[in-house]
């Protein structure tokens, strides 16, 4: 879930700043946010035609425009986690990692928790001196932030705790909101696998000032759970090349690992992935009519269950839906709309505005904002 920035701030110093980046549709960007992880990579092509602002929060930038802490850091402890479902354990070569301490249900909510700091993409002054002063409202008893991970940092540096301070951002920030990267201490011990190796998704609900993870799949207890640190449609040397530049580890995980012909058609298959998501979006310049999308969803779904990469179906279920309502396509809306509930509902929560929305569509679907906004078509069956 990263990506490293060069960042200017108005004093003209450049800090190169590193944060992760979690599954997105999108060829570059990150950040999947609550409502980055909704419709925004088809808006973003429909705005062209049917007005939509686009929300495109992948960019992964630090600029800085001022100063904003939310409360620390908390994990709450009013749903599931009563009965925690992990711990925090020590894992040979890879420093602290999550660990199931019980099966864990597809879909279950296993992390929420406020930022121990909050960080404005933008500020007015230099990273260090910002972090100084937000660090200095930290209690001295919190010590969450200070415990965290950091890496490529000189070990003459480590005596600077606003270095580490700085590198412990860059290893662990990730985004919250479209304005703000975070740092989340639970969260933070995630660490990272590929494409259908992840099992765990996190995303921030700007409206409750908290970042969830959800279990993408079940997990077995005594399993890791993982997330992905970037989009991971791409071939294993670009991810494994990106991971040691930006992480500092190689990644051995269960899809890296695959013998070479297996890795060479899980490679193929990945980015087949991407390219029909681009070519889906064209639908937005008219480039493709409405029952070509809808078997381009359905052959990214098709592939990614041979890939088990089940991220992002609920964006692309939601993507669908609009797609059907612009053709005045009711059917299709339904029964698109049923499955971008099932699997929001495993990736962001069954409590999210996503699932929210895409219930609002099943009972009436006229009232979606594409509705008939193109010719009317039906766009098929959805036979997933
Ligand atoms: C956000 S931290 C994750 C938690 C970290 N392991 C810890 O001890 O706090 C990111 C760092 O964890 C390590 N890491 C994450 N995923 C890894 C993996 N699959 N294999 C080895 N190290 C990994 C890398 O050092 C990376 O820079």
């Amino acid at each position: 879930m990263a990506r490293r920035n060069r960042t200017t701030n108005t004093e003209g110093e450049k800090e190169a700043v590193t944060t992760k980046q979690p599954p997105t549709n999108n060829t570059g960007p990150k950040a999947y946010t609550r409502t980055a992880a909704g419709t925004t990579r088809i808006r973003t092509c429909l705005s062209l035609v049917v007005l939509l602002t686009a929300v495109t929060f992948g960019i992964w930038r630090w600029p800085w425009l001022g100063i904003s802490r939310s409360p620390g850091g908390i994990v709450d402890q009013s749903e599931s986690l009563y009965d925690p479902a992990f711990e925090v354990a020590d894992l040979p070569g890879r420093g602290k990692g999550l660990i199931a301490i019980r099966d864990i249900q597809q879909g279950e909510l296993l992390i929420k928790e406020r930022p121990v700091l909050r960080i404005p993409q933008q500020i007015n002054t230099s990273p260090t001196t910002y972090l100084s002063q937000i660090l200095s409202t930290l209690p001295p008893s919190d010590t969450r932030f200070y415990n965290l991970s950091f890496v490529h940092l000189p070990p003459h540096l480590h005596h600077d705790p606003l270095q580490v301070a700085l590198a412990i951002v860059q290893t662990n920030a990730v985004s919250a909101g479209p304005d703000h990267v975070g740092v989340f201490p639970t969260m933070a011990r995630l660490n990272h696998a590929c494409a259908g190796a992840f099992n765990a998704v996190y995303s921030w609900r700007e409206g409750e000032g908290v970042l969830v993870v959800h279990a993408l799949k079940g997990i077995s207890k005594g399993q890791e759970l993982l997330t992905t640190y970037t989009d991971s449609k791409r071939k294993r040397d670009d991810r494994r090349n990106y991971l040691l530049s930006q992480y500092a580890f190689n990644c051995t995980c269960a899809v890296c690992s695959l013998p070479p012909s297996e890795s060479a058609a899980s490679d193929q298959r990945l980015e087949t992935m991407a390219s029909l998501y681009q070519q889906f979006a064209s639908w937005g310049t008219g480039a493709i009519d409405g029952r070509e999308a809808a078997d381009i969803a359905r052959a990214i779904w098709n592939l990614g269950d041979e890939e088990g990469y089940w991220s992002e179906r609920g964006r692309l279920a939601g993507d669908v839906v609009w797609v059907a309502a612009a053709h005045s396509d009711i059917s299709a809306m339904r029964e698109w709309a049923e499955l971008a509930v099932r699997w929001y509902g495993y990736e962001l929560g069954r409590d999210s505005e996503q699932v929210r929305e895409m219930e609002e569509v099943v009972s009436r679907p006229e009232k979606h904002r594409g509705w008939g906004t193109r010719t009317e078509m039906a766009i098929g069956d959805r036979e997933i």
